[in-house]
C-alpha cells in the first residue's frame, strides 16, 4: 500500500443528480457500499408536478426541469442519510455528477447567498430567489436548432466544431442553451452572475476531474455534522462518472440503461465525428471516452410496457421472451420524444416483407420490436462511429433495464459480444463515490484498492445462432431509419 494509510472507517459520498431521483452512495476504503439512498422527483416531491422529473413543454421541444427542485431533493436526501444514521463526520471527501448539459443560471448576488448559509434553514428556504432562470434546461431538450445552425457557421461548420470540441452542436449542450437565454431573455441573461459577455472567465477555469476544490461549507458541517475537513472532489457528467463506476477499461463497451440510453468506450486515440462525442476520459485524463446518447431510453420502454404489457415489467419480460429472435421479421422505431441521432420523433414499424404496418400483430411483437429496434440502433450507430465489437470485447451494463436479464440476453445477442453486469446498478453514484475517493487518497493509492476488487458478474451470452439473424436485420434496420430520416 503507498504512503496513504488505509482506514477503513473513513468513508466517501457520491451524488447523482441524475434525470429522475438524486441518488447517493456511502462507501468505505475497502470499497464496501455502507449507505444506498435516493429522492424521486416525482414521487418524492410532487408539488412540483414533474413527470419522470422533467416538464415536457407543449412546443413538443423544450424540456426543463425545476431547478428549486433539485435544491429541496438535496436537503431532503440528506435528511434521509441522517435518519439512516450516516455518521457524517466520517465523511472524508465528497464528490458527484449531473446529468450533463443540465444547466442552472444562478443570479447576481447569488455567491454571497451561498457564503452566508445558515444551518438554521433549508437549502431550499435561503436559496429560492437565488437563481435567474427558474426552469433549467436539461439534456432532453432539443429546442436550440437555430442556435445550433449559428454556432457551427461561426465556428467553420460541424466537423470543424468536432474536431476543436470533440461534437458538433447538439441541442442540448449547454453553450446552445446559454445563446438560445441570451436571444430570448436578456433580462434572466443579464442578471446571471455565471454566464455574461465574458462567458468563459465567469464559467471559471476547467479542473481535472479528481481536483480538490476545497473543504465543504460550514453550513453542512452546522446542520448534518460533516467534518470541517471533509473535502469537495469536482463533479462531473452522470456517463463519465458511470465510466468510472464501471471500471471501464480499453476495450470494453458500457451500455447504459437509464433515462437516456449511453453507449461509450475508453479511447486512446479521439476520432471526432458528426455523430456521438469524444469526452476526457475522467479517470486517465490522457486518455479519451467516446459517447453516444439516445434519448428514447427507459421511459420509452416503459411506455411500451404500459400501452402493450399492462404496465408490468412481468409482463413485458414474458411477451419479450414468448417471440423468437428477429421478432418474425417485424422492425419498430419508437421515437416517442425527439431522438438525438437521428433528429426525429415518431413510431415507425415495417413486417418482415418490409412494407409500413401502424402496429404488430401482438402485443408481444411490440414489446420485441422495442427492445430489438432500440439495441439495433445502438449497434448500428455505434459502426457508424467505427466501434467494433471484437471477439474479446466485453459489454458492461448498468442502469435501471440492466437489472433484467431478459433483456440483457437481446443485448448479448444484438451486440454479439457477453454482457457483464455488477451488483449495483446506480453505477453514476457509485463511479462519484470513487472519484471522491481517488480525488481524496490520490490515483496510485486508489487504484490499488480498486484493482483488489471486483464487482463484475457475466449475465448474458450471445448465442452463435442470432448472429447472422440480427447482422442482417440491423442492415434492414439501417435503411428503415435512414429511409424515415428523410421522408
Ligand atoms: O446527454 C446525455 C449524455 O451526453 C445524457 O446521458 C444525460 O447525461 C442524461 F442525464
Amino acid at each position: 500500500m503507498s504512503s496513504t494509510n488505509i482506514c477503513s472507517d473513513r468513508i466517501y459520498l457520491g451524488f447523482d443528480f441524475s434525470t429522475q431521483q438524486l441518488k447517493v452512495i456511502a462507501i468505505n476504503e475497502d470499497l464496501v457500499i455502507l449507505k444506498e439512498n435516493a429522492v424521486r422527483f416525482d414521487e418524492d416531491l410532487p408539488d412540483f408536478k414533474t413527470t419522470g422529473g422533467v416538464h415536457p413543454h407543449s412546443d413538443g421541444v423544450t424540456v426543463t426541469a425545476p431547478t428549486l427542485m433539485w435544491i429541496q431533493a438535496l436537503d431532503l436526501l440528506l435528511d434521509k442519510l441522517k435518519a439512516d444514521n450516516l455518521d457524517f463526520s466520517k465523511v472524508a471527501a465528497i464528490s458527484g455528477s449531473g446529468q450533463q448539459h443540465g444547466s442552472v443560471f444562478w443570479k447576481k448576488g447569488a455567491e454571497n447567498g451561498l457564503k452566508s448559509l445558515h444551518s438554521g434553514s433549508s437549502l431550499c428556504e435561503q436559496l429560492k430567489d437565488c437563481f435567474s432562470v427558474a426552469d433549467s434546461p436539461i439534456w432532453m431538450d432539443a429546442s436550440t436548432t437555430k442556435q445550433c445552425k449559428e454556432l457551427e457557421a461561426a465556428l467553420g461548420g460541424a466537423m470543424h466544431l468536432a474536431e476543436i470540441t470533440g461534437s458538433r452542436a447538439y441541442e442540448r449542450f449547454t453553450g446552445n442553451q446559454i445563446a438560445k437565454i441570451f436571444e430570448k431573455s436578456p433580462s434572466s441573461y443579464n442578471n446571471t452572475e455565471a454566464c455574461a459577455e465574458n462567458l468563459e472567465t465567469k464559467l471559471g477555469p476547467l479542473v481535472k476531474s479528481t481536483e480538490i476544490l476545497g473543504k465543504i461549507s460550514k453550513y453542512y458541517v452546522e446542520k448534518y455534522g460533516f467534518s470541517p475537513d471533509c473535502e469537495v472532489i469536482a463533479f462531473t457528467g452522470d456517463n463519465p462518472a458511470s465510466l468510472a463506476g464501471m471500471r471501464l477499461q480499453e476495450g470494453d463497451i458500457c451500455v447504459s440503461l437509464g433515462t437516456s440510453d449511453t453507449l461509450f468506450l475508453w479511447l486512446t486515440q479521439p476520432k471526432p465525428a458528426l455523430e456521438g462525442h469524444i469526452f476526457i476520459n475522467p479517470v486517465n485524463s490522457d486518455s479519451y471516452m467516446a459517447l453516444l446518447c439516445f434519448k428514447n431510453g427507459s421511459l420509452t420502454r416503459e411506455k411500451i410496457r404500459d400501452e402493450f404489457a399492462g404496465a408490468s415489467w412481468e409482463t413485458f419480460t414474458k411477451s419479450l421472451k414468448s417471440v423468437p429472435s428477429g421478432n418474425n421479421g417485424n422492425i419498430g422505431i419508437y421515437f416517442d420524444v425527439m431522438e438525438i441521432q437521428p433528429l426525429l420523433s415518431g413510431r415507425f414499424r415495417i413486417n418482415k416483407e418490409d412494407q409500413d404496418v401502424p402496429k404488430f400483430n401482438t402485443a408481444e411483437e411490440e414489446v420485441r420490436a422495442v427492445i430489438e429496434g432500440q439495441f439495433m440502433s445502438r449497434r448500428v450507430h455505434a459502426e457508424n462511429l467505427g466501434f467494433n465489437i471484437l471477439p474479446k470485447s466485453r459489454v458492461l451494463a448498468t442502469g435501471g433495464a440492466s437489472q433484467n436479464k431478459s433483456i440483457l440476453k437481446v443485448l448479448a445477442n444484438i451486440l454479439n459480444a457477453p454482457v457483464y453486469i455488477q451488483d449495483v446498478s446506480n453505477s453514476a453514484s457509485l463511479g462519484a463515490a470513487y472519484q471522491a475517493m481517488r480525488g481524496s487518497l490520490g490515483h496510485t493509492c486508489f487504484n490499488e484498492i480498486l484493482n483488489k476488487t471486483s464487482r463484475m458478474v457475466r449475465a448474458a451470452e450471445p448465442d452463435d445462432s442470432t448472429v447472422e439473424l440480427y447482422t442482417k436485420l440491423c442492415a434492414r434496420y439501417k435503411q428503415l431509419e435512414e429511409r424515415v430520416s428523410q421522408s
